[in-house]
């Protein structure tokens, strides 16, 4: 089926920053794709672009098999979500909910069809019973869903969510991600969300993609970007791997922290970005710690290193460990897999793990 949304090389300055560069992004129809990126790598931006607040520079987009950039924003028929949500604090929450379809550009709907419409639309994000409270009255949560249902009451085609979660408490954000996907799937609407969060993104996109300084960087679903990220960038931004800086020599990678058998490490990792300098990844999660005296088995790799300090992090266990170097290494023990770790301060371990588990970024 063809895509509902495609952007071809589209470009996006302020003065001399290209802010999007050459970016092509395929959205599929009733799907979720979430864009990933550090702060200031773009993705209001790209939002704004999607949406007509914005006018690109270069490239163009396809909406429902239609270029859309002489289209006004207004009448694109695409829903925008705000990170702050943007509603009207002097109005009710059906009220709120109803602003967009009073005021839509066609032809004004019967004030009995839009009542009938708004009060579907808050029963369907499970505010029934709020309706004539005032924003000033009701919690972040909910204004989070009023905000959501004041865009798809208007049966936008495709839904736009700049951090949509960002302005919630950490236990509210996992309770709404769960509860955007469930509305989303009810209503089999199409949402571009972008996020900074690693977590949100593998969790909501059944497409992820990570933008990186105005590029895209990698496609996939969840699982090959987490396990298989395509550059140290990548990498880093997913916030799981401990990386090291080296160079490739032979079959070995080489760097400050010794050598490591590069030859049955996952090496063939797609597509160098050609400005990256080579780098060895490894998984918090794949790190074992062993005493400092512990032989290597045949395939693993390993370094020493001095326990520092454990942070508990729900059902896991972050523990720190410092080189001889003095940088810090991350191991992350799940509380599903092993007990609590429990490691001596200023100890001497061996950090240990399998080598094909790493990454090599020639
Ligand atoms: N209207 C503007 N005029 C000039 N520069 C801008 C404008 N809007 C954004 N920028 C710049 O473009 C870059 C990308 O900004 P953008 O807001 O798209 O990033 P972001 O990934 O959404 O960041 P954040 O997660 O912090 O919101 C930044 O360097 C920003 O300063």
């Amino acid at each position: 089926m063809p895509s509902l949304l495609d952007l071809h090389a589209v470009d996006k300055r302020f003065g001399d920053k290209l802010v999007l560069n050459a970016v092509d992004l395929s959205v599929p129809r009733n799907a979720c794709v979430c864009v990933l990126g550090p702060s200031g790598s773009g993705k209001t931006t790209l939002l704004r672009v999607i949406a007509g607040f914005e006018q690109p520079d270069g490239g163009h987009l396809v909406l429902d098999g239609r270029r859309i950039d002489d289209v006004p924003a207004y009448r694109r028929n695409i829903g925008f979500v705000f990170q702050n949500f943007a509603l009207f604090p002097h109005l009710s929450v059906e009220d709120n909910v109803g602003f967009g379809l009073e005021h839509r550009a066609a032809t004004p709907m019967p004030a009995a069809e839009r009542r009938d419409r708004v009060r579907a639309m808050i029963e369907l994000v499970g505010l029934s019973g709020l309706e004539r409270r005032d924003i000033a009255q009701i919690s972040g949560g909910q204004r989070q869903r009023v905000a959501l249902a004041r865009t798809l009451v208007t049966e936008p085609s495709l839904v736009l969510l700049d951090e949509p979660l960002g302005a919630l408490d950490a236990n509210l954000r996992t309770r709404m991600r769960d509860e955007l996907r469930l509305i989303r799937e009810r209503l089999g609407v199409t949402f571009l969300h972008v996020t900074g969060s690693e977590a949100e993104a593998l969790a909501m996109g059944d497409t992820v993609v990570v933008l990186d300084a105005g590029t895209i960087a990698q496609v996939g679903d969840a699982d090959a970007v987490y396990n298989r990220p395509c550059s140290p960038a990548v990498a880093r931004f997913l916030n799981c791997y401990n990386i090291f800086a080296g160079r490739l020599e032979g079959e070995e990678f080489v760097g400050a922290l010794g050598r490591f058998a590069a030859r049955d490490a996952r090496s063939a990792v797609p597509r160098r970005r050609a400005e990256s300098a080579p780098a060895y990844a490894i998984r918090q999660d794949r790190i074992i710690v062993r005493p400092a005296d512990a032989e290597l088995a045949a395939g693993e790799a390993g370094i020493a290193a001095v326990f520092v300090a454990s942070e508990y992090a729900g059902a896991s266990v972050l523990s720190f460990f410092r080189l001889d170097d003095g940088r810090v290494v991350d191991v992350e023990d799940h509380l599903s897999l092993r007990a609590p770790p429990v490691y001596a301060e200023k100890q001497r371990y061996r950090l240990v793990w399998k080598s094909r588990d790493a990454l090599v970024f020639p």
